[in-house]
């Protein structure tokens, strides 16, 4: 038991001592773990302490960093924001006042924002403060310093000015406090009608004016097509209205209709170019609203209000008032001239039209900017163009020329021009000696034609042929129009013709044969000329020319498209007064015959000044086809020259005359294709040429012209020229005559006239049969001379010998007498017959003195002397006097 007890009393003693053991060594361990963590606490609170220490110093280093990052962040973004400010707000929208002046938008470009003033910026430039105004809201001013508000709503509305084009943009001013006092500045305007101000109490009609222009110009302007005006500008480059910035400067409380028409204002009248800048009257939180409050500390615009605008100065009051007085006196001078490229297609475009069907050009824009048509075509088929002197009727020509000759080919149109008024405007449709250009389309320009209206006439004979011709035509082919018969004839030509006659009562003026004839042929042509694609366009400046055609009313009546410039009278209808109102560069275009119903006004660009017409003459002139010819051109003011003459140039001695016999040529016909006027010189009778008149230079100049065409169709030594000269004046000429004729040729004076006359006249009977010519300048003035006897007869017995029978035998006379009785002296006395002298051309001669045997009729032909031109008659071909325009002496 002992020994049981003993066992496990060893055993307890054994367990506790390894219990001891084990204990004591967890408590060694613990204690080493505890001096370990002592020791590291301590470390750690040794690196503890010198922590912040370090931290401070990179924290401090970063910050410094972010700091200096911050600062050239700050300038660069400053520096864009400047570049962006100047950008968007360019020219007057953002310049410094000195040297400030109004720069104007161009069509498309949008007129930007409106610096107010600056931001300045710590350690960097000041950044400009923008504000939108035109075209995007409304600015609403606030604040305790009103002198600031007041420098806001000046600086606003001088910078708008200065971008909207003269009369684009109009103020209307409500100022019940000052009464307007707080606009002065702006009172030129008023003059132009651009700044109206309305009275206390007015501010609910202001508004409801506002808001039917908003609805006006939503319902026709933008009509569905564009969300705005500026959207419609930057689509089409037209701003058919201006801006209209009312200015609101206080006030009573509105009443619930103004506040109503005020709210309908802010959220639709940007788009409609409406805006109000308002001070002292609460306007509705819409994003259209820019609000600007200035304090006494500065100024704060909505949006950036954590920023200071340090306000732009005042403009001076001298720099408003000079640029209001600009604007307004450019205003009341008219409207700027649209640009004439407006008319014009683009370059790729041009020639691309077809006129089968009619001719459809714009003539200018319409008070919304659209376009305005002119039509000729089976309706309207003919336009009568009218207005004063000066009203811009030259100019309209040039504008619907250009715009027509732009869009059809010379293939598709061809112009006819003549201008009764002097002056050489319509000259630079042709060629000329400045400038080798010429506009494709244009076949005739007659200029300088106010004293010859036989080329009127001439011009209306050419265009009556054509319009038998094209009749003709369509008949052949059974067909009645001129699209019928270009579709049934397509390679033939048949462009439709366009006849312009400026001035064209000149044409009518007088009661004469002339004038009878022109209005017949008008009439017809007028009538018929619709279905054959031939259209007149008559102008005037003078009531009288409207008259001359009042008196017809079938003919008035096919001119139906009319058009009036300013103060034209009787080119509309009767009650139709809208030409009396009209501003300058505008004409009423009416295609109604001039009813009222029919009225469009159009701006007219400016088309006539030299540089604008010649560049698209030029354009045009290169696309010419290969083979164009230049218009003719007639100058009435010019003389032709003789070696220019095509007829004079086909002359050549190898053509055989035949028995027609040589031609002499006399001077060019007043006619459209500058054909000359000839004497055909065959062997007949009485075929010998008669001068008559004083004047030397003319007379000279048809015998000169008529040698020397004689002399170009025989070979030298085949003709015989024998000149006498019996007026010294006349000696230069008869001698450079002489000199060109040269061997061909013989001289006589009045000592040696009497043998040339006996010589030729008894030469007859046996001559060799070789033409000869007598050339006798003054005749008459060897009367003494000739009166003596020369063998058995006197020399006058000798010449009226030849006369009588020399044209059987090749011998003619063409001779100069200085007047009819002394010619009829020289042939017999006054009653002697004239059959000898077949033709005659009558210079300085009434044309009563040409009555009884040498013109068909009594009392002599419709003939009024005038200088450089003679009356033509050769018996054995014409029935009535054909007027001839000499050619020019060669010296
Ligand atoms: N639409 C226009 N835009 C700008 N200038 C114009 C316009 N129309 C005419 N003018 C200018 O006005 C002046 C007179 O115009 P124009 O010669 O066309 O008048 P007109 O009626 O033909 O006068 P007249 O019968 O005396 O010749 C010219 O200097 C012309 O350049």
């Amino acid at each position: 038991m002992a020994d049981l007890r003993a066992q496990l009393t060893h055993r307890v003693r054994t367990m506790l001592s390894h219990a001891l053991g084990a204990a004591q060594a967890r408590q060694d361990a613990a204690r080493t773990d505890l001096d370990t963590g002592r020791h590291r606490l301590a470390r750690t609170r040794q690196a503890a302490e010198r922590v912040p220490h370090r931290v401070g110093v990179e924290r401090d280093q970063r910050l410094a960093e972010i700091d200096t990052q911050h600062a050239t962040r700050i300038v660069d973004l400053a520096h864009r924001a400047l570049r962006a400010a100047h950008r968007e707000a360019p020219g007057a929208a953002g310049a410094d006042w000195s040297g400030w002046q109004p720069t104007p938008v161009d069509r498309t470009e949008s007129p930007g924002v409106l610096r107010v003033g600056e931001i300045p910026l710590p350690g960097t430039v000041a950044v400009p403060a923008l504000v939108p105004l035109l075209d995007t809201g409304h600015v609403h001013v606030s604040g305790t310093d009103r002198e600031g508000c007041d420098t806001v709503v000046t600086t606003l509305l001088l910078r708008a000015l200065g971008r909207a084009r003269p009369g684009g943009l109009r103020l209307v001013g409500y100022d019940p406090e000052h009464l307007g006092g707080g606009l002065a500045g702006f009172a030129p305007l008023s003059t132009a009608g651009l700044l109206t101000f309305v009275g206390p109490g007015g501010l609910g009609r202001l508004l409801d004016d506002l808001v039917d222009q908003i609805r006006r110009i939503n319902e026709t302007v933008l009509a569905g097509e564009y969300g705005s005006l500026r959207e419609l500008a930057a689509a089409t480059g037209r701003r058919p209205e201006p801006w209209r910035v009312a200015v609101l400067l206080g006030g009573d409380e509105l009443n619930r209709h103004e506040r109503g028409q005020l709210d309908r204002v802010v959220r639709t009248g940007a788009a409609c170019g409406v805006h109000l800048v308002v001070r002292g009257i609460d306007l509705p939180d819409e994003p259209s609203v820019r609000r600007i409050v200035v304090d006494a500390d500065g100024a704060r615009i909505a949006g950036v209000a954590s920023l200071t605008v340090r306000l732009d100065p005042p403009p001076g009051a001298a720099l408003v008032n000079a640029t209001c007085r600009q604007v307004a006196a450019e205003v009341n001078a008219g409207p700027a001239p649209a640009p004439f490229t407006d008319l014009l297609p683009e370059a790729d475009q041009m020639w691309q039209e077809e006129s089968s069907e009619a001719l459809h050009a714009p003539i200018g824009e319409d008070p919304l900017g659209r376009p305005v048509l002119l039509t000729l075509g089976d309706y309207p088929p003919h336009a009568l163009i009218g207005g004063p002197s000066g009203t811009g009727k030259t100019n309209l020509i040039f504008a619907w020329i250009g715009a027509l000759a732009s869009r059809y080919s010379p293939a598709e149109l061809e112009f006819y021009l003549l201008d009764f008024k002097e002056g050489v405007s319509f000259a630079r449709f042709a060629q000329g000696r400045r400038d080798p250009s010429w506009l494709p389309h244009m076949r005739l320009v007659g200029i300088n034609v106010n004293t010859d209206r036989e080329f009127g006439l001439a011009l209306l004979r050419f265009l009556a042929e054509e319009l038998r011709r094209r009749a003709d035509a369509a008949k052949k082919h059974e067909v009645t129009k001129l699209a019928e018969l270009r579709a049934v004839d397509p390679t033939g030509h048949w462009p439709r013709i366009v006849a312009v006659v400026d001035e064209f009562q000149m044409l009518l003026a007088g009661r004469d044969v002339v004038a009878r004839e022109a209005a017949d042929l008008l009439e017809d042509l007028a009538r018929r000329g619709r279905s054959q694609g031939i259209h007149l366009v008559l102008a005037s400046q003078d009531v009288r020319g409207i008259e001359a055609l009042w008196g017809r009313p079938a003919l008035v009546a096919q001119f139906t498209l009319r058009i009036a410039l300013p103060k034209a009278l009787r080119i509309l209808a009767e009650r139709n007064d809208a030409a009396q109102s009209l501003p300058r560069y505008h004409a009423v275009v009416n295609a109604e015959s001039g009813m009222v119903e029919g009225n469009q006004i159009a701006r007219i660009p400016s088309a006539s000044d030299w540089g604008t017409w010649s560049e698209l003459q030029h354009r045009l002139w290169r696309m010419r086809p290969a083979d164009a010819a230049p218009a003719r051109l007639f100058d009435g003011d010019a003389i032709p020259r003789l070696a220019e003459a095509p007829d004079f140039r086909a002359l050549d001695p190898t053509g055989d005359p035949g028995s027609r016999g040589p031609v002499a040529l006399l001077g060019e016909i007043i006619d459209v294709q500058a054909r000359s006027a000839g004497l055909r010189l065959p062997r007949a009778p009485g075929r010998n040429l008669a001068v008559l008149g004083t004047r030397v230079d003319e007379a000279c100049a048809v015998l000169d012209a008529a040698a020397r065409s004689l002399a170009r169709q025989h070979r030298p030594g085949t003709a015989r020229f024998s000149i006498a000269c019996l007026d010294a004046d006349a000696d230069a000429p008869a001698r450079a005559l002489y000199e060109e004729l040269a061997d061909d040729a013989a001289w006589y004076d009045e000592e040696t006239v009497p043998e040339l006359v006996a010589e030729t006249a008894d030469g007859l009977g046996h001559g060799s049969g070789q033409p000869h010519y007598l050339l006798l300048y003054a005749v008459d003035a060897a009367s003494a001379q000739l009166g003596g006897r020369v063998g058995k007869r006197t020399g006058l017995e000798h010449l009226r010998r030849i006369l009588h029978d020399g044209p059987e035998r090749r011998t003619h006379v063409l001779a100069w007498w200085r007047g009819v009785a002394r010619m009829r002296a020289d042939l017999g006395g006054p009653a002697s017959r004239t059959d000898q002298i077949g033709a005659w051309v009558a210079l300085d001669v009434q044309g009563g003195e040409l009555s009884s045997s040498l013109y068909p009729g009594t009392g002599g032909p419709d003939w009024y002397p005038r200088p450089w031109r003679g009356l033509f008659f050769d018996r054995a071909v014409h029935r009535t006097g054909q007027v001839i325009v000499p050619y020019g002496l060669t010296r």
